[in-house]
């Protein structure tokens, strides 16, 4: 299904991106994990064609993507959607209509600048942001919404493509723990309902225990640890981030905790012992 073949990209004389081969044969939740700077985005943006890569091969279903021109990369780019860490919505646009933007691929110009939208895009729409539970919002500018809700208007116009893969590129970053476990929650539901191919990067470890089917984790452009998350021991995971023996599985941790409540009663404490 996906088959990434010696992948390299090189940024001047440092490879971003270092021979990286692995293979998927049915749809999963795959989760990459490394360090800042391991070359997830970097992967991504190469396997969505925003980026060339310098070498290798990535094909889907047996087509090289790497080398599709024209209407056939295009296609592909729709093929596989994007959702990014910043949500990149029209802030000042209503959710529905920046749900609707998710079809620009496939209409004119004319009809886009005059919000000119097929009466069946828009029940489509209205249908996928009812599927992750945030309809109600539908009117309102996405401005107005959480970050957890952003995120899902995001989810929900890549879904109006249609997409065979969704790629995200740390989804969660910017959410605290609540609104992240909604959105991965949301990714794993768009997998399990309809049998899409979801890639993330992501930054935790326990996120990717949690959600995904098979974790890659890459360290300085290579892929050093492919596997399931039973598999991801913190031995492992040690490996992966380049930590030393003092590495804490916290230290990458999403957990839903009080963070506010721990640190009030801390300053308390502090307080306390001056
Ligand atoms: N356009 C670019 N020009 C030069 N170097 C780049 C460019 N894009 C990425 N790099 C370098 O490639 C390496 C991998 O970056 P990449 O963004 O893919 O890592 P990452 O694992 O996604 O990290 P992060 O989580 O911080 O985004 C880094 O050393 C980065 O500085």
């Amino acid at each position: 299904m996906l088959e990434v073949k010696s992948l390299t990209k090189r940024f001047g004389t440092k490879a971003a991106v270092d021979k990286v081969s692995f293979h998927i044969d049915r749809p999963m939740m795959i989760g990459i994990i490394g360090r800042s700077g391991a070359g997830k985005s970097t992967f991504l943006r190469m396997m969505n064609r925003l980026t060339d890569a310098s070498e290798g091969e990535l094909l889907f279903e047996g087509r090289n993507v790497l080398s599709l021109k024209g209407a056939e990369k295009r296609q592909w780019q729709s093929d596989c959607a994007m959702i990014f860490q910043q949500f990149n919505l029209v802030p000042r646009m209503d959710v529905v209509s920046n749900v609707l933007h998710g079809t620009l691929g496939r209409r004119s110009t004319l009809t886009t600048m005059f919000n000119l939208y097929p009466e069946e895009d828009i029940h489509k729409a209205i249908d996928i942001l009812g599927r992750l539970g945030i309809s109600e919002h539908a009117e309102k500018r996405a401005e107005a919404l959480s970050g957890g809700q952003q995120q899902r208007v995001a989810i929900a116009r890549a879904l109006m493509q249609d997409p065979k893969v969704i790629l995200a590129d740390e989804p969660i970053a910017s959410l605290d723990p609540m609104n992240a476990q909604t959105v991965m929650e949301a990714l794993r539901r768009i997998h399990d309902e309809d049998g899409r191919m979801v890639i993330a990067n992501l930054h935790t470890l326990d996120t990717a225990r949690r959600y995904c089917d098979r974790i890659i984790g890459m360290r300085d452009g290579r892929v050093v640890f492919d596997g399931t998350p039973a598999q991801l021991t913190t031995g492992v995971a040690r490996d992966i981030y380049g930590a030393g023996a003092d590495f804490s599985e916290a230290a990458t941790s999403t957990e839903i905790r009080d963070h506010e409540a721990v640190e009030a009663v801390e300053r308390r404490l502090a307080k306390l012992t001056v």
